[in-house]
């Protein structure tokens, strides 16, 4: 049966979540997430915020992030709200400014915007390939950098988890995101070892098919099989992402840095892939 892919959970189901970490955890630290006014980035931002941080989020579209912060505050933590591009570096620059001067400090950075469309790579244009380049690569890197800045030069420590996909095996129907990825887990591994000597970890999450409105911009065709994209024929939930990204920017992950974990309930092992619909040729 295919699973319901009205995707997403509600706010207050977000906060309602069983907590798998101590409420503790991240008290008074202060937490970045990008591309936070919805799915993976929204339930990783409520996740920190119901563990004790203090949030400061990120994207294009302000509705969504305020939204996103009126429930946060819900939580009794402190949030603030910085509408920007991930694409733009020198709005990037601006931001994390801002979020030092709002907070006087940053702890952790979850880089989770992200985003693609599926198409043929054989038709794609020069602007929509730059678009997904710009989105999953050179805005990850921008963030990256300028965080480490900040830390290198207050003399403190900080943790990076970039939000990445399941590219082992590549992903036919969205080449310009395998290309993206690749580049932030090679970047990721590169800047582990150049960052040490800051304190600077900087690790992955692999996400396999998780339940977000993000879904919708593949096609029906395509999002019919993704339950069947794994062993365990159905989607992720958000939590299974979050708390990843609490594993590894947590005290529990202070010896791991380069490190990608995988959290797709087996999908690298297993099938088929077909992001676009199965072409003719291998229908049969
Ligand atoms: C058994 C089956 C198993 C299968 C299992 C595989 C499953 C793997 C699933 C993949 C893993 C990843 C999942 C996710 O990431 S979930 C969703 C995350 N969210 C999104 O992807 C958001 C939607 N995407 C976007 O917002 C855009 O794609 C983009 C990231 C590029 C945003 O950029 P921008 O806002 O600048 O985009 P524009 O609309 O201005 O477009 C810029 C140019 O990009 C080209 N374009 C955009 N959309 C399309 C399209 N749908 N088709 C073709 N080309 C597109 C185009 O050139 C745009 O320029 P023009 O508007 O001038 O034409
Ligand atoms: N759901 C899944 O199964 C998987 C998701 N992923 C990745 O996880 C991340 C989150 O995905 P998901 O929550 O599902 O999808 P969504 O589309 O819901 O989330 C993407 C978020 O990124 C923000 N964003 C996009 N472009 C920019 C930009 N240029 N500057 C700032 N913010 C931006 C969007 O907000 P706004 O448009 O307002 O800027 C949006 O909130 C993405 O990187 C995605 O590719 C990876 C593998 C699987």
């Amino acid at each position: 049966m295919t699973q319901d892919v009205t995707f997403g959970l509600s706010d207050e189901a977000l906060l309602n979540l069983p907590l798998h970490f101590n409420p503790d955890l991240f008290k008074d630290q202060v937490v970045l997430v990008s591309g936070a006014g919805s799915g993976l980035g929204k339930a990783i931002a409520i996740q920190f915020a119901r563990l004790g941080a203090r949030l400061a989020i990120c994207g294009r579209r302000i509705e969504r992030l305020e939204a996103t912060a009126a429930t946060i505050r819900k939580t009794g933590a402190r949030c603030s709200v910085h509408a920007m591009t991930i694409r733009d570096a020198a709005q990037v620059e601006q931001l994390i400014d801002t979020v030092w001067q709002d907070h006087g400090r940053l702890d952790v950075l979850i880089n989770n915007a992200g985003g693609q469309f599926p198409q043929p790579a054989i038709d794609y244009s020069v602007k929509g390939w730059n678009a997904v380049i710009d989105t999953n690569l050179n805005g990850p890197w921008y963030m990256m950098q300028q965080a480490a800045r900040r830390w290198r030069d207050a003399g403190t420590a900080g943790s990076i988890v970039n939000i990445v996909a399941v590219i082992w095996r590549g992903m036919p129907g969205v080449a310009h995101t395998c290309a993206a990825r690749a580049g932030v887990i090679y970047l990721s591994k590169t800047l582990a070892v150049e960052w040490a000597p800051f304190g600077v970890r900087v690790n992955c999450v692999a996400p396999g098919v998780i339940a977000t409105e993000g879904m919708n911009v593949y096609p029906d065709e395509a999002r019919a099989e993704f339950d069947r994209s794994n062993p365990m024929k159905r989607f992720g939930d958000v939590q299974d992402v979050s708390d990843a990204c609490c594993y590894l920017a947590g005290p529990a992950g202070k010896f791991v840095t380069g490190e990608v974990i995988t959290v797709d309930g087996g999908h690298q092992l297993w099938g088929e892939q077909w992001t676009a619909g199965r072409p003719d040729y291998f229908k049969v």
